[in-house]
């Protein structure tokens, strides 16, 4: 081994099938004298692993179910590589928290997520966070986590990369810094549609978000706003804000990606073409920056950037994030819960668009979470899975 391969980052993908997954190995592959793949996941999508596999060669892959972990592993084998396949949630902690993996890039989608990056935050990873529920359930535990064991938390959700990018390298002067933060947002595909018919758009209509291509739940979430509200929770903790020193306001085209309102009044903005492999590459190469495959922001060819405040009545999904914020410690995982159980339902044909805020809202009316269910990962996820069995029922109750 070179002097210079000894000093790549071993990275482990987690999530490495969907959108957020592929754009952090197209990355990757622009520098392999900086990054290693070590380990990659899937959960359903095995054939594109096996793929991915071939491309990164990694030393592990992992997936749900032992016997398309067996098969996965004769292909493997069949083809020349030396992959060890692993199987299961255990499986997927362990590669989080492995000696031989440096940094990891959290892009499960859902609570599913909470678990790994427990492990990779106990363990003192580089932890890449786009997996923003997991902070969602997590909150004050999850941070605890990252602090206890030493963790570099970095953003990659845009917004918080955004923020992140714009602060002082030095954490502990945040709060000299920051009055407030802007989350922008797009206002998604209905940011214009009239109400009345938002009960029935289709799956693929709430699916086309204007600016960004990205995984089926986060798209759907874009659509009601339960995104932004998400991504307000995160932000609580990413940079230890009250809720109400957070702001979002709508902007349509996506090329500011967040603001910082500093003390002094002097706004400070990232922005950038709408691509994710910007946040990704500095996620992977920070304090550094590295070329990330986006292309450049030529603002005589960009439209007239718009900005206008959220209509909660048109997304009270937004509102709903807030109460919850504000609400009984746990509030958020409920929120989560109910709105992954009833985007699943909606994206599956057996639940109104308009269904899904009225479902979380119904969830976090009759779900009360308990002291002893915040101060454990075993209390967070019987939170998670209580709440998950009411939305079932309220959606069953129609
Ligand atoms: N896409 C984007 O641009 C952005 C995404 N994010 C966040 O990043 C995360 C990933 O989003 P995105 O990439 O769009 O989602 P995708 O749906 O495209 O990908 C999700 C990944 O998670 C895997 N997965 C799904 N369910 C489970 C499970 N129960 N256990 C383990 N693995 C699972 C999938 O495997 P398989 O494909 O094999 O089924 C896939 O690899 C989300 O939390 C999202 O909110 C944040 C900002 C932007
Ligand atoms: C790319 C990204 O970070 C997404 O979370 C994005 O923000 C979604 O767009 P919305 O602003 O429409 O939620
Ligand atoms: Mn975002």
């Amino acid at each position: 081994m070179s002097e210079k391969s000894l000093t790549r980052l071993r990275v482990c993908v987690l999530g490495s099938t969907g959108s957020i997954g592929g754009n952090t190995l197209d990355v990757m592959a622009r520098h392999p004298e900086r990054f290693e793949v070590v380990a990659l996941s899937a959960h359903s999508r095995a054939d594109v692993l096996f793929e991915q596999c071939v491309a990164h060669r990694p030393r592990w892959a992992c997936l749900p179910e032992a016997d398309a972990a067996q098969a996965l592993q004769g292909r493997l084998r069949a083809a020349g590589l030396a992959t060890e396949v692993l199987v299961g949630a255990q499986a997927l902690e362990q590669l989080a928290g492995h000696p031989e993996v440096d940094a990891v890039m959290a892009a499960i989608v859902g609570a599913a997520g909470l678990g790994p990056c427990l492990a990779a935050a106990r363990a003192g990873k580089r932890l890449m966070l786009a997996n923003k529920e997991a902070l969602v359930v997590g909150g004050a535990f999850f941070m605890q986590a990252v602090e206890q064991g030493g963790a570099t938390l970095l953003p990659v959700d845009s917004e918080h990369s955004a923020i992140f990018q714009c602060l002082p390298e030095a954490r502990a002067r945040w709060p000299q810094v920051i009055d407030h933060i802007v989350l922008t947002a797009s206002g998604g595909p209905f940011r214009q549609r009239d109400p009345d018919s938002l009960h029935a758009v289709t799956p693929d209509e709430a699916c086309a978000h204007p600016n960004w291509v990205m995984g089926r739940k986060i798209s759907v979430d874009s659509a009601t706003m339960m995104n932004k509200g998400l991504e307000v929770i995160e932000a609580r903790w990413l940079f230890a804000l009250p809720p109400d020193k957070i702001q979002v306001l709508i902007h349509p085209q996506s090329i500011i990606h967040s603001m910082v309102v500093c003390r002094d009044n002097s706004v400070l903005a990232q922005l950038g073409t709408p691509d994710m492999r910007v946040p990704i590459a500095y996620a992977l190469s920070f304090p550094e920056r590295v070329e990330s495959g986006a292309a450049a922001l030529n603002l005589l060819n960009v439209p007239a950037l718009q900005f206008e405040a959220p209509d909660l009545r048109r997304f009270p999904a937004l509102d709903l994030a807030w109460q919850a914020l504000r609400g009984p410690e746990g509030s958020t995982a409920v929120l989560n819960a109910a709105n992954e159980v009833a985007v699943a339902a909606f994206l599956a044909g057996g639940l109104r668009f308009t269904g899904i805020a009225a479902t979380v809202a119904a969830c976090l009316e009759s779900v009360q979470p308990a002291a002893d269910e915040v101060a454990s990962v075993e209390g967070l996820l019987a939170l998670d899975a209580r709440a998950r069995r009411q939305a079932q029922a309220v959606i069953a109750r129609g």
